[in-house]
């Protein structure tokens, strides 16, 4: 069973050009002109681009007395209908709890996804256990580790534990995420905050400054450096955090950033609302900022210092949010955006002249490809790729509205936002999974994506570590053991 797209033009990271795509079952079998195939999609005067790849989502995630509202089952339809066509979530293993235990819960829960996805594994506390568990979670084809800096006394890491664990992840060849806060310094003032009456949304962004981002993404990097593996730091957003991936990168580390949508449009203008919930919905960490935030990390995305555009989907309703009413600090921290990643960056990027096309799909789609090892299995057109691709109709326009959105919550931080830029249709591993508005893949059509240890940068970091690393100097006369 052959697919042809035909007539559109081909928009990849580094190219542009007129050609059909033939797809033969789950894979691009051909590109070029005047293709022929058993079923025709007509995309004259789209784009054709690869899928996007969100690497930041939390689905039912367990967290502050809760769980996300957001499941596999409606949050890859919601991703589907903006284009994007996988997912990779973190497995959260609660205090004690072994690994692969953990990571069989996540595979329970993902069976509904409509989209193909992953996990990352997120290091929530540190013993033997732990440690002897890794290399496991690496042979079923996860190859990154996570670390909350902040959220103390639930899911925070000491410095001591993560360096622990990064240097785990260099002899496996994997590569730690943070969640770069401060937390000890948030804690610390949330508590001044609450002692002083401060207990509205407004007090979440005070208590979470950018310099407590900006501090810890450095001790990240720094800890990183000495373990000898590359980092990805999630949700930068930030200048101080910017900086900080800026330099180590002019200074040679591999160290990788990850802005949000939600940071790159909305402002901290949103928290001082006069109403309550509206203020509450915004609730994520890091914080919104202010626009000299913003034309950093469009900066940053322009220049190659940032290189990828996620969520971090972790979608609450607004009557979970109201678990924090009187007291900030019990406001579930998260937001959704999923289903508006794509068009939201497209109109504010690309149709503002801050991206390039090119830079777009990058960003979407073909770096974090590259970072997780599954480049050009995914990210890419390319003969042999999966086709995971979105027919993009630059015209097409609609207001965003969570009255008409596939997300399962009961609002949407870009409630009346404006967008110019749609997916007409998704195919995922070539057949079409959203068209005309319909989500036509079902649940359980995804599947868990194998992301290999080993990238060629672990593999440069850890020979460059290996040859650098101290050796004893023989002296005549002094013996090796000591007295
Ligand atoms: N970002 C956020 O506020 N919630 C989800 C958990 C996390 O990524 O920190
Ligand atoms: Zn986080
Ligand atoms: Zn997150």
């Amino acid at each position: 069973m052959t697919t042809v797209i035909k007539g559109g033009t081909v928009v990849t990271a580094d190219l542009t050009y007129k050609a059909d795509i033939l797809i033969d079952g789950e894979t691009i079998a051909a590109i070029g002109p005047d293709l022929e195939g058993d079923t025709v999609i007509d995309a004259s005067g789209a784009y054709v681009m690869p899928g996007g790849i969100d690497p930041h989502t939390h689905m039912e995630m367990p967290f502050m007395g809760t769980y996300a509202a957001e499941d596999f089952d409606t949050g890859t339809a919601a991703a589907l209908s903006g284009g994007t066509t996988m997912a990779v979530d973190f497995c959260l293993p609660s205090p004690g709890q072994g690994l692969i235990d953990a990571l069989q819960q996540w595979y329970q829960k993902a069976g509904k996804a409509r989209t193909d996805y992953s996990f990352h594994m997120a290091i929530t506390w540190w013993d033997r256990q732990v440690f002897d568990e890794m290399p496991k979670v690496v042979e079923q084809g996860i190859n990154t580790f996570k670390h909350f800096m902040a959220y103390k006394g639930a899911l925070m890491v000491n410095d001591d534990e993560m360096f622990a664990s990064f240097q785990r992840c260099a002899e496996l060849g994997a590569m730690p995420l943070v969640h770069a806060e401060n937390g000890d310094v948030v804690a610390s003032l949330q508590q001044r905050l609450m002692a002083e009456g401060n207990n509205g949304p407004e007090a979440h962004a005070f208590s979470r400054p950018p310099e407590v981002e900006g501090e810890a993404v450095n001790r990240a990097i720094m800890i990183a450096d000495q373990a000898g593996v590359p980092l990805y730091v999630v949700h930068v957003s930030c200048e101080q955090a910017h900086e900080a991936i800026r330099r180590a990168r002019a200074n040679g580390m591999r160290v990788y950033g990850e802005p949000l949508v939600q940071h790159l449009v909305l402002d901290e203008g949103e928290y001082f609302n006069a109403d309550w919930d509206y203020a509450a919905r915004r609730v994520m960490s890091p914080p919104f900022r202010n626009k000299k935030h913003q034309d950093s990390l469009w900066a940053g995305l322009a220049s190659g210092s940032l290189q990828v555009v996620a969520t971090d989907h972790c979608a609450f309703t607004t009557e979970q949010k109201r678990m924090g009413l009187g007291d900030f600090t019990k406001i579930p921290n998260g937001t959704g955006g999923l289903e508006d990643r794509l068009p939201v960056l497209w109109t504010r990027g690309v149709a503002t002249g801050r991206l390039t096309m090119n830079e777009f799909v990058a960003v979407t789609s073909t770096n974090i490809a590259k970072i997780l090892n599954i480049y050009p299995k995914k990210g890419a057109i390319l003969p042999g790729a999966d086709a995971d691709l979105i027919v993009w109709d630059p015209t097409a326009t609609k207001t965003i509205a969570a009255s008409r959105q596939k997300s399962i919550i009961d609002y949407n931080v870009f409630e009346g936002v404006e967008v110019t830029g749609l997916p007409t249709i998704t195919l995922s591993r070539g057949r079409i999974a959203w068209q005309d508005g319909e989500v036509l893949a079902e649940r359980g059509d995804g599947r868990f994506v194998e992301r290999p240890a080993g990238a060629p940068v672990n593999r440069a970091l850890s020979t460059w570590k290996e040859l650098t690393a101290p050796r004893r100097v023989e002296r005549s006369g002094i013996p090796a053991s000591g007295v």
